[in-house]
């Protein structure tokens, strides 16, 4: 593993990372890090890459080129290593209606784990209280709303204490507030439990909340046309892309700042 500038260690490597799909490239030359406890933000519009990009970091795709390695293990030779460093809530990542939120949580336990039952409830109870779910422990899934389903969905990815949490879109289909309650739980786990975090998401909003540094995608450029903090890439980016992204709605960026 190796350190950035600032001597942090880096979580994740990805460098030079390509993807093809039938000879047609989704992108190329992608290259970046992640450090330790870092909020990194991948941005991009519908089909440049960004799932792809999040499936191969944790080893559902082998990248057409390049590398990456995720604690210091490669995505493609060792992706036993790397899924136990990484806990994943994807963008469809329902739970399972007929199970409670409670045994949705223990599931990974009983696959992954010898520990005995009461010991996995133990933990999964812990992890609830974690996202504030602490009294709904045995609510079904159609029994809460969409903003307690997303937070347990990231309890059960905190299920086997992953130190690296990947998250697609969590704040995907909820409004503005319970969105915000989001971005506000990520950085609370950060705090707690000093996780590293890689979003995706498209909220203005949220990416200043919670990105310490953010990567754009691009699916004209196939590739990455931005890296870099939220700030700094509103402020000082020449590519019309970044500008229109990030200067489309200053107001909610002073609203943010007041909320602050
Ligand atoms: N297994 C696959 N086989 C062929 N094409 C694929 C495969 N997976 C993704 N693609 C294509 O790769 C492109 C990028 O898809 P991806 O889902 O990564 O985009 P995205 O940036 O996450 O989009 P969105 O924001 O809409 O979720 C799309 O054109 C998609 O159709």
């Amino acid at each position: 593993m190796s350190a950035d500038a600032g001597g942090r260690i880096n979580a994740i490597e990805v460098d030079h990372a390509g993807q093809s799909f039938g000879g047609r490239v989704i992108f190329q030359d992608v290259t970046f890090s992640v450090a330790e406890g870092e909020v990194f933000v991948v941005l991009g519009g519908s089909g440049c890459g960004k799932s792809t990009l999040l499936k191969q970091m944790i080893g559902l795709l082998t990248p057409t080129s390049g590398r990456i390695s995720v604690g210091g293990h490669d995505v493609v030779s060792e992706v036993r290593a790397v899924r136990r460093e990484i806990g994943v809530m994807f963008q469809s990542g329902a739970l399972f209606g007929s199970m409670t939120l409670l045994e949705n949580v223990m599931l990974p336990l009983r696959m992954f784990t010898d520990l005995p039952a009461r010991a996995r409830a133990e933990i999964a109870r812990i992890k609830l209280a974690l996202v504030g779910l602490g009294e709904a422990v045995n609510l079904l899934p159609s029994e809460i709303s969409g903003g307690m389903a997303k937070r347990a969905a990231i309890a059960r990815a905190l299920a086997l204490d992953p130190p690296i949490l990947i998250l697609d879109e969590p704040s995907a289909g909820l409004d503005p507030i319970t969105g915000a309650g989001l971005d506000r739980l990520i950085l609370d786990l950060r705090a707690a439990l000093g996780c590293t975090f890689v979003v995706v998401t498209h909220e203005l909003m949220s990416i200043f909340a919670i990105a310490d540094r953010c990567v754009m995608l691009d699916r004209t450029a196939r590739g990455m046309i931005a890296l870099g903090t939220p700030r700094d890439l509103q402020q000082s980016s020449d590519h019309p892309t970044v500008r229109a992204f990030f200067n489309r709605d200053a107001e909610s960026m002073d609203v943010q700042k007041e909320l602050r």
